[in-house]
């Protein structure tokens, strides 16, 4: 049987200091406690970028335009039960101040401490990405 390839669009939130903001998956979750970027699955029907201004208003009420999301990188990681393909865009232009809608903790992160945050494994390497670049 092959795995389900599951297609996740996740955004790195970056403010002035290019800060990231990151959330922690609640408790019921698959991966509860790790901490990841803001996003969610992409439905039949919709763009990526669509998907994602969708989940951040869902999540983090905030105001998103696609034009604004800047491709940055990706994952494509091998999960036991399913296959991950998650771009992961830059925005920094927003509106509205994140508000953790869904009983995620949320925090802001200088680039270079995103590995002391426990994270899902696909991420590990965006992180580096991120911590690389800023
Ligand atoms: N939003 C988001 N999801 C991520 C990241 N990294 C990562 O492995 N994922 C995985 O991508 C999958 C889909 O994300 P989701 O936010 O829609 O998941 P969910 O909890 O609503 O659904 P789930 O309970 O089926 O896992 C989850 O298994 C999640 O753990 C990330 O940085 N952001």
């Amino acid at each position: 049987m092959t795995k389900p390839l599951v297609f996740v669009v996740a955004a790195a939130l970056m403010d002035a200091q290019d800060r990231v903001l990151l959330a922690r998956r609640p408790e019921g979750k698959s991966m509860a406690g790790l901490w990841e970027f803001p996003g969610g699955k992409v439905e039949s029907g919709e763009t990526p970028e669509a998907a994602l201004c969708r989940e951040l208003k869902e999540e983090l009420q905030v105001e998103a335009a696609p034009g604004d999301l800047q491709s940055f990188n990706f994952a494509s990681f091998d999960y036991p039960k399913f296959h991950l393909f998650m771009p992961l865009y830059i925005l920094r232009v927003w509106k509205g101040e994140p508000v953790p809608l869904e009983g995620q903790a949320i925090e802001w992160v200088k680039p270079t401490d995103l590995k002391t945050y426990p994270a899902p494994p696909a991420d590990i390497p965006l992180f580096e990405a991120l911590s690389e670049r800023f």
